[in-house]
């Protein structure tokens, strides 16, 4: 029976992604985490350049998503003024773009999962994606560990006010409500991660060369 399997351009596409972009590597993936403010972003620039691993910040992806003038982009634009979080089918479909299109075999995800939500339909996603069309790209369907950014809400607030990258979310009645969505839905994430073993906490209240220092004893563990 002839399947869309059996299609020859998705044969070519397969064979395209398989010897192109993983070379037979399992995708490693790293997911990297922390409340607004602790330095994700600076963190993951710093590991991009040492450890050569491409970052996907979904946070990024999901503003690029508005600026594109998607169908969604009003939707996602008013979420994010609001501090709260995107139904995780939009994020993980934008995650998954850019994991393709990366054509790299290691990802630092930053900030993703931040819900169980986001957590639950990536795991079953990656199951789909790993029986189905991509079952050449053997991404694997939890992470190599979670890298958790440890800072005071006091310090993060102070960090936020600073920013200075002209984001809609930057101002304090929308970083108030984000810190109550990070304690309320995000940590749980963690300490679900930590309950399996999986957590590397780093104090990120320190200056960020510091904090660096710290991160780069965990990669150089990893290499
Ligand atoms: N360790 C640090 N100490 C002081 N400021 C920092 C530190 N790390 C990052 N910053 C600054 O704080 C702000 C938030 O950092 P960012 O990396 O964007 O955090 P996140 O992605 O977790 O929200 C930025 O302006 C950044 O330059
Ligand atoms: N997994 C995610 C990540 C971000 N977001 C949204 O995007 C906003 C900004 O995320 P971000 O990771 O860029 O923010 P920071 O923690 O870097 O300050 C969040 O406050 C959410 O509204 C989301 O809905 N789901
Ligand atoms: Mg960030």
């Amino acid at each position: 029976m002839s399947t869309a399997m059996d299609d020859p351009d998705v044969l070519a596409e397969k064979k395209d992604i398989n010897e192109n972009m993983l070379g037979g590597k399992k995708v490693k993936i790293i997911f990297v985490l922390g409340g607004p403010g602790s330095g994700k972003g600076t963190q993951c620039s710093n590991i991009v350049e040492h450890f050569g691993f491409i970052h996907l910040s979904a946070g990024e992806l999901l503003r690029a998503e508005i600026n594109s003038g998607s169908e969604n982009g009003t939707m996602i634009d008013t979420i994010i003024k609001e501090g709260k979080i995107v139904p995780s089918e939009i994020t993980i479909k934008l995650l998954q773009e850019a994991i393709i299109k990366g054509g790299n075999d290691k990802y630092i995800i930053d900030g993703f999962p931040r819900n169980e939500e986001n957590r639950a339909v990536f795991e079953s996603v990656q199951l789909q994606t790993l029986v189905t069309y991509f079952q050449l790209l053997q991404i694997n369907i939890s992470p190599e560990f979670v890298l958790f950014f440890d800072c005071s809400e006091e310090e993060m607030e102070r960090r936020l006010l600073g920013r200075n990258q002209g984001r809609s979310d930057d101002n304090i009645e929308t970083i108030r409500k984000r810190f109550k969505v990070f304690v309320e839905s995000s940590l749980p994430v963690i300490e679900y991660y930590e309950s399996k073993g999986m957590v590397k906490k780093i104090d990120a209240t320190k200056p960020a060369p510091e904090v660096f220092e710290d991160v780069k004893a965990i990669f150089a563990h990893m290499a």
